[in-house]
């Protein structure tokens, strides 16, 4: 096994295959798959990564491998296997699939250089250049007057060359630390020989002929208030050793975590919990679906079911969504587990990360909890992986390789020959649809914890509001309840509905929102041109001045920030304590979690904020939660934003009344009887899954149907048009009849960085050709690709964001 089958990072068509390189003779025995190793190519050196060893190839003339990046591999086979698979699924390079599964800081970047060859005296530019250094920063070149043909002259001449440095930025952290090499009785002879005016060093000895334990330099020189120029000779003289020990920087080092205890399980919680127990000790692969209401203890199921796998030596993985990964949730995982748990979230520095990373591939972690990306955890015995909230859309990539964290934990469960659990109060569709049809077990919840009701709902008519003379953003009734709990000294939620962009027009009078006749989506209404459009399929019309259903005037673009909404509520309660929770007050590290501790050390009435606190909390005394305006998600220009809106409402709600107190949860609306409001206000999913399933079959959309979503872009707005225009019609006419293909159409976000962007949407069944086609698209345009600030094609096999 001489020969390295290598992947080279160079995100490219034409590189997206395998390349054979030489073992040299120093590195035989040392290569393995999975490492990451430097290979020449072309006239660079750049990395690569060795996926398999074989002993023959069908060059003959092979060039070597230059260096080693590691010692143990960084992909473990399966990962190899997985990233073949991602490759194929999402049309992404090999290389980038990869890298999309290592850490930050293990994703090398290249410096380059200018090499001195030669003692003799340069020629007189190249002098100017180098100024008696033998390594020189290539920009230097790029900056100086050399050309690029004298450059190349004197490389020929042997006098310099372009060497291309890979500077990896990892950052292991590491301490010095200072052992003695000697028996005390060796070093009190030491002692002895030593001159009597070397008093630093004399003290230095002493306190190692009393202490044989290795200590931290530092810790060393300031017991001893000593410098380390005094540790010189005893190294010298090998008295003592020097070295580094690589220090694991442990984010929640400085926290104490309660052990807890598994709770006795209820009935319900038996009876779901025994078929992925089951499964565990059968070690067969199944995907089960944990549909529970909110507050039912599923949390208590995935412990207790890691906990089983622990007992068999084999490792956990546990997704939740990046914003429910509060300290609560940590707090649950490190309480039962200790520190046989790793997490990952994006509030971690990246040298955290990759410590928390490095525990789990060196075995010191057996459970990783963690966000999306955390579905690539090192792990090789793997026993059971949990996705919390499954339907969250962060657990979807969007950008380079467009991967589903479902799907790699499915992939991965395969392979492993283990189960998956999904677990959600309000499953995504597609999900349900398949553990409706029987390809996923559905293990199902109905009850809360300790007796707890759902809390009771209300709808408000804001409409009403409105002709009662209330232009306020709070309805009367929620504004007397928030003052209500607030004498009471319990605590209330108001959530305001925001996520993206509020993009739609409203009647505030009547609560009209004008929709696509085709696409049964909100129309998206732009300014400059006062028109009203569907980003899907490019239907438009003027922008009304009254509104068409009830001729009000009031017809408006929606929306309000929280800032504004805490301002209003001050003016109304001047003595209520508010905590507001939005992307301004959480930049800060920290900021999130000092702010929900806070909320729990009651030290505030109110807590408001948008998404981040409609997930994973967990507080006893919330007794009233306010939906301000469930409307804004309900209207975004997505064929998932009732389905959204529905699970939305359902987690906000979900946060009141979950232990001894009883909950109230009020929502504010112009649309009281849209079904998915009405049916989120019931607790009543199975009838919301329902009606929105014939919605979903009458327009052909999932899971009725597949979507893939190109999106083109580029400076000028002529080139994408034509270029989305020739793949709508090469699309057209490959694909069967059945394909439904819309587009050429602006994007609901028509210009991001001075680029255009359009898009086309292709609705399909089964179209097996698909795949390759889409590929020819791709290398038919693989030059324009290349240039920069050229042509860009994304294409998105399971599209989430349709903007
Ligand atoms: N068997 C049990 N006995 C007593 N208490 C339990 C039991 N199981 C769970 N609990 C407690 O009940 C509360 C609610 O459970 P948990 O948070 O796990 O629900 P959940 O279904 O994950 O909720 P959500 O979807 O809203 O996050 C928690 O405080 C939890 O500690
Ligand atoms: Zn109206
Ligand atoms: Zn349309």
């Amino acid at each position: 096994m001489n020969i390295a089958r290598v992947i080279v990072d160079v995100p490219s068509q034409n590189t997206n295959r395998l390349f054979d390189y030489g073992i040299p003779e120093k590195f035989v025995n040392i290569v393995q798959p999975g490492m990451r190793v430097i290979v020449p190519f072309g006239p660079r050196k750049i990395l690569g990564y060795v996926i398999s060893l074989t002993d023959h190839s069908e060059f003959d003339k092979l060039k070597n491998i230059e260096d080693v990046l590691d010692i143990t591999p960084t992909l473990t086979p399966e990962l190899l296997q997985i990233g073949k698979w991602l490759s194929k699924q999402t049309l992404s390079f090999y290389v980038s699939c990869l890298q999309v599964m290592l850490p930050q800081v293990l994703k090398a970047k290249y410096r380059k250089e200018l090499w001195r060859l030669t003692d003799e005296v340069l020629p007189e530019e190249l002098t100017n250049i180098f100024a008696g250094r033998d390594i020189v920063n290539y920009q230097e070149f790029v900056n100086s007057e050399l050309s690029y043909q004298q450059l190349r002259k004197y490389i020929d001449e042997g006098w310099v060359d372009v060497h291309y440095e890979v500077k990896s930025r990892e950052t292991k952290k590491t301490t010095t630390m200072i052992t003695p090499l000697l028996e005390p009785i060796e070093l009190e002879e030491a002692l002895i020989d030593l001159p009597k005016q070397a008093t630093k060093q004399r003290t230095i000895l002493e306190y190692f002929i009393e202490k044989q334990d290795p200590l931290p330099k530092k810790q060393l020189l300031s017991i001893l208030n000593t410098s380390a120029s005094s540790l010189k000779p005893l190294i010298k003289q090998g008295n003592i050793r020097e070295y580094k020990l690589e220090t694991m920087r442990d984010p929640y080092a400085h926290r104490d975590f309660e052990r807890t205890l598994p709770f006795p399980l209820t009935e319900e919680q038996q009876v779901a919990i025994v078929p992925i127990l089951h499964r565990l000790e059968e070690e067969k692969h199944e995907v089960f679906l944990l549909h529970g209401v909110t507050g039912s203890g599923k949390t208590e199921i995935y412990l207790q079911s890691i906990q089983r796998v622990l007992d068999k030596d084999q490792e956990a993985i546990m997704l939740v969504p990046e914003i429910a990964l509060t300290p609560q949730m940590v707090e649950r995982f490190k309480g039962r587990f200790g520190s046989k748990v790793a997490v990952l979230h994006s509030g971690l520095s990246a040298g955290e990360k990759y410590d928390e990373w490095r525990k789990i591939q060196r075995k010191e972690v057996q459970v990783v909890v963690g966000a999306r990306s955390a579905i690539f955890a090192p792990f090789t015995n793997i026993g059971i992986i949990i996705i919390d909230e499954e339907h969250e859309s962060s657990y979807k990539q969007e950008d380079r390789t467009r991967y589903h964290a479902r799907d790699v934990a499915i992939e991965r469960a395969k392979i492993h020959e283990c189960p998956v659990v999904l677990g959600s109060a309000t499953p995504a569709l597609e999900t349900y649809a398949r553990a409706a049809k029987g390809n996923y077990q559905m293990l199902t919840l109905k009850k809360r914890m300790n007796n707890a009701t759902m809390p009771s709902t209300e709808l408000i008519d804001m409409r009403d509001e409105l002709h009662q003379g209330n232009r306020s953003m709070f309805s009367r009734v929620l504004l007397d309840k928030l003052k209500d709990r607030i004498n009471k000294g319990e605590q209330s939620v108001l959530f305001l509905n925001r996520r993206g962009y509020a993009t739609f027009v409203m009647c505030r009078d009547c609560g009209h929102v004008k929709e696509c006749p085709h696409c049964d989506i909100a129309l998206t209404y732009h300014r400059i041109q006062e028109r009203l459009k569907c980003h899907y399929c490019s239907y438009e019309e003027p922008m009304p001045n009254e509104c068409p259903e009830c001729e009000s005037k009031t017809i408006r673009y929606f929306g309000t920030g929280t800032q504004k909404v805490e301002e209003a509520l001050q003016e109304l309660i001047p003595e209520a304590r508010i905590i507001r929770m939005d992307v301004d007050t959480t930049s800060r590290k920290g900021a999130h979690e000092r702010l929900l501790n806070d909320f729990g050390n009651k030290k505030a009435d109110v807590l408001l904020g948008t998404q981040m606190i409609a997930k994973g909390l967990d507080f006893g005394n919330v007794t009233l939660v306010g939906v301000l305006a469930a409307d804004a998600l309900l209207n975004l220009p997505d064929f998932r934003a009732s389905e959204k809106t529905f699970q939305l409402i359902t987690q906000v709600s979900g946060r009141a009344g979950r232990q001894k107190l009883a909950g109230e949860v009020i929502i504010q609306t112009y649309t009281p009887d849209h079904y998915s409001i009405q049916l989120a206000s019931e607790y009543n999913f199975e009838q919301f899954f329902k009606e929105e399933m014939n919605l979903r079959k009458a327009f052909n959309y999932p899971p009725y149907f597949f979507l893939t979503l190109f999106t083109i872009s580029h400076p000028n707005q002529l080139k994408v048009q034509e270029v989305t225009q020739k793949i709508v019609y090469f699309m057209r006419k490959k694909l069967s009849e059945e394909a439904d293909i819309l587009g050429p159409t602006p994007s609901a976000l028509t210009r991001i960085n001075n680029r255009y962007r359009y898009q086309c949407m292709v609705k399909y069944k089964d179209e097996p050709e698909q795949r390759k086609l889409i590929q020819r698209i791709l290398h038919y345009y693989e030059d324009e690709m290349k240039e920069e600030n050229g042509l860009q094609i994304t294409v998105d096999f399971q599209p989430y964001q349709l903007m």
